[in-house]
């Protein structure tokens, strides 16, 4: 499977994917911490995928997004933005709104 392929089939098979430096647990990087941490407040399971592990990602993502940096949010196979657009959405509110309109909910307390 190509590069490009293989992050088709991750954004397709996960409503919400973040490509981060790092483990949402252990971010390796400020920017990849910030927008899990507003993931985590959202309270949405969300898939992660840490670029520092795969050269190959971390490259093949910046060209696939056409978007020149990490991280990266993606929502039912649309990218978003980086930190400064999620950060951004989420003190707007907006984030929570197009979570809201994708479907997407925090599990059940
Ligand atoms: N302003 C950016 C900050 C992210 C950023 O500058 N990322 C850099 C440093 S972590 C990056 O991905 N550089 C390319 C690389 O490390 O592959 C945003 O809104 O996401
Ligand atoms: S790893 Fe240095 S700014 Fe992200």
């Amino acid at each position: 499977m190509s590069t490009s392929e293989r992050i088709q089939k991750l954004i397709d098979s996960n409503d919400i994917v973040l490509f981060m430096k790092g483990v949402p647990a252990a971010p390796q990087c400020g920017f990849s911490a910030a927008v899990a941490q507003i993931l985590a407040k959202l309270d949405v399971p969300y898939e992660s995928v840490n670029v520092l592990a795969d050269p190959f990602i971390r490259e093949g993502i910046k060209e696939f997004s056409n978007w020149p940096t990490i991280p990266q949010l993606y929502v039912k196979g649309e990218f978003v933005g980086g930190c400064d657009i999620v950060r951004e959405m989420f003190q707007a509110g907006e984030l929570a709104t197009l979570l809201a309109d994708k479907g997407i909910k925090a599990p059940a307390s």
